[in-house]
Parts: structure tokens; sequence; C-alpha cells
């Protein structure tokens, strides 16, 4: 369950109802175009995909050998995985993302894994990224020199289920690949094999996550004062002239999360929109309680540049109490309570005292932080994402910005 509350921002009620009209407008042009070829919503038919999730289980059952899981890939093809194991994986299998080209790492990764109990899955949309191209060929020349012919076993793809190629080599080698649907952009693909594979292999309820999934969809297309999705981006709109967009989570287990709405929202929003205008807010990560100790006083005190929102979980999965010691006063007001309780009242504290400070602050209440309620908050993100990009005039799903870099890239190494 995810519960969105703006009780800092008593003028939003009225801003719903004056908006409803144009939020209503943004969400059917956006349903309007479902199904129509490169209008790259196939993010939205993901949670009901039930074929894919049965031949990703059969792989899982297949290879029970596997002890270090390396995940290489880049943006969109690593950022969901990684933050969905960090938080759910049941730690049977070791994982290693792979996102990144700096040899030093890459030389200690190798010389810790054993490449007869490693699965290398490569994941790249076009097939054709520089950064996962170049650690793939790595970890091909390492399994084939320790493997021999038997290196095919210990390779997955998942890539562009027609084109680009890495596609084209899995056929030749006749390798395990799966599909990125290709109307599913990567940023946009946690709930497809890119995220699904490896959360397979790190014991994740994927079930529970792709349910939370589809009541988000089910919110997103309900009326307006249940269409959660629409609140959210209606308050993104509101504040658009705010350049920072915080996005604080108050979970350990969530840490990687705003690194994988950082991608979501610039990689779709910041761009030139129809007439030529730049737009776009600049998502800023936070993870509570840590940034109370760090970044919570410039969003206290700083400029009232930023629109903050709070990912709060209600309750815990699992609770812990923290214990009472003799002779350490200071601690005592701590002492029987749960670190739930802290944590919330942490959260609590921050959203009041953001609110006191004139901030713009509001809280998106995650029942649990469990694969249902995450599943949920995934979707629910990806749909305020899409909403934005209806609202601010741009294509949320094409990103050409990075493309001179890539270019550039290729220019240098000759
Ligand atoms: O999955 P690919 O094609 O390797 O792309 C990786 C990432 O690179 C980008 O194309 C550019 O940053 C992202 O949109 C994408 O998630």
């Amino acid at each position: 369950m995810l519960r969105l509350d703006t009780r800092f921002l008593p003028d939003f009620g009225e801003a719903l109802r004056q908006n409803a009209p144009r939020l209503l407008e943004a969400r059917s042009a956006l349903l309007a175009r479902k199904g129509e070829p490169g209008a790259m919503l196939g993010w939205l038919d993901l949670p009901e995909d039930t074929e894919t999730l049965r031949l990703i289980r059969r792989y899982r059952e297949a290879n029970p050998w596997v002890e270090d899981f390396v995940h290489i890939g880049i943006g969109g093809s690593a950022l969901g995985p990684k933050a969905l194991e960090a938080a759910f994986g049941d730690g049977r299998v070791r994982f290693h993302f792979v996102d990144h080209v700096e040899p030093e790492p890459l030389r200690a990764l190798l010389g810790r894994l054993d490449p007869g109990k490693t699965l290398v899955n490569v994941v790249s949309k076009s097939g054709a990224t520089a950064e996962t191209l170049a650690a793939f060929l790595l970890f091909l020349r390492w399994l084939e020199e320790a493997l021999g012919e038997g290196w095919r076993r210990h390779v997955a793809v998942t890539t562009d289920p027609q084109k680009g190629p890495l596609r084209a080599f899995a056929e030749r080698e006749g390798l395990a690949s799966f599909p990125i649907p290709q109307e599913v952009g990567g940023r946009f693909s946690v709930l497809s094999p890119v995220g699904l594979l490896p959360l397979a292999f790190a014991g994740v309820d994927l079930e529970a996550l792709l349910a939370g999934a589809r009541k988000a969809n089910a919110q997103a297309q309900g009326p307006l004062e249940e269409a959660l999705p629409l609140h959210t981006a209606l308050l993104q709109d509101l504040h658009r002239e705010r350049p920072i967009s915080v996005f604080m989570v108050y979970s350990e287990r969530l840490k990687h999360l705003p690194f994988w709405f950082v991608q979501l929202h610039s990689e779709s929003l910041g761009k030139r929109d129809r007439e030529g205008r730049r737009v776009g807010t600049t998502a800023l990560p936070a993870l509570g309680p840590q940034d109370q100790h760090a970044q919570v006083q410039l969003f206290r005190e700083g400029p009232p540049d930023k629109l903050i929102a709070l990912v709060i979980p209600e309750h815990p999965v699992e609770d812990l109490e923290i214990p009472k010691a003799e002779g350490l006063e200071a601690a005592a007001y701590l002492q029987g309570k749960t670190f739930h309780r802290l944590l919330r009242a942490e959260a609590e504290a921050t959203y009041q005292a953001l609110a006191e400070a004139d901030q713009r602050v509001y809280a998106l209440y995650l029942e649990r932080v469990d694969p249902y309620g995450v599943g949920w908050l995934l979707q629910h993100l990806m749909w305020q994402t899409a909403l934005l990009g209806e609202l601010w005039g741009v294509n949320a799903f094409d990103q050409p910005g990075v493309e001179l870099g890539k270019a550039l890239t290729r220019a240098l190494l000759g």
C-alpha cells in the first residue's frame, strides 16, 4: 500500500481540483498512444507478463550451481536490479554489479571469482553500450580461458528481442537469452528480464513485486481522487520553478533506490520541449536518517529551491528492540523502544522540521519495505514520470542528449 500525505501543503487539494482537466487530459493522451509502435509504453504491460516470469523461473531452476552472479550493464540496465537486490536479495548468491570501467575494481573482482561457479549476465537494450561491451569482452575472455567450450553455459544475454550486436552474438553462439521488449526503454525496464532475471537468482518474491506494480497501474487508471501518480505528477509540476526535486528514502534497504529514480526523472524529463525550451528539474538523491547528518541542514535553511519528497515506511517487516543498559542515561529515552519506532520518529521529525522552515515537502508512506510495496512504488514513479512528460511537453522516452557524449568517446578512441 502506498499513501500520499500532503498535510503541509494545504493548497494542494484546491490545486488538484483546478488542474483536474489537465491531469486527465495528460493521462488520456498517454494511454491513447498505448500500442502505437515507438510510443515506448510497453512498461505498462510488464506487470501482467506471466510468460516471461515462467521462462525466468525455469532458467533459474536449471542453474542451481550459480554462486556468483556478475551483472554487466549500466544506467537502466543496472540501477533497478541493483536497488532491488540490495533490498531483498537473500544472500545465497553473491551479486556483482559491473556498471563501470575502472580497471582496478575489475581486476579485483576477477581475482575473487571462481569461473566454474559464476554466471555472467550481460544486459543492454541497444547491445552497443561501450562500458557494457568492454566489461563483457573482459569476462568472456576470462570464462573462455578457464572453461574452454564450456563458457557458453556461464553467459546469459538480456537485450533487444531482434536487433543489436548482443542479440546477434547470442544467436550465433546459442546462448541463453532474454528479451527486453522493443517498446520498453532502459529506465522503464526494471520489471522486464532486466530486473527479473537477476532477482530470480537473488531469491526475491517476483510475484509480489509484479502484484504491487499492478496495483499502481490500477490506481493510476482509476478515478482522479485515487489516481496517486496524477497527484504526485501534479506536485512535481506545481513546483517546476524550483530547480531541485529531492527524493529522500527512509530505508537502508532501499539505499540504491534514489539513484534509480535520478536516472528515471533526469533522463526522461531534462530536455527541450516542443518549443525548444529547456525543461526539467534536478533530482537529488537522499537517504534517511544518514542525510539528517549531511544534507538536511541545507534542505531546511538553504534556499527555497527544492521540492522534497520523503518515502517513509509505516511498518517494519521485522522489528528489533533497543536494549536497556545501566550507566548510559543519555540513551534512556531510546531504551525499550524499537528501531522502527526510532526510524519513523526521525522521518516524522524531519518532515515537520522541513515544513516549519517553509520548505515544500510531501510524504509517500510505504506500508512496508517489501517486494509488493516497492513494486508498487517503482511503477508509481514510472507513471509519475510519464505523466510529467505529457505535462511538460517532452518525450519522456528518448535521451537525445546523451548521444553526443557517446559519439565523442568513440572518436577519442579512434
Ligand atoms: O541498455 P543500454 O542500451 O546498454 O543503455 C544503457 C543506458 O544508456 C542510456 O542509453 C544512456 O544513458 C540509458 O538510457 C540506458 O539505460
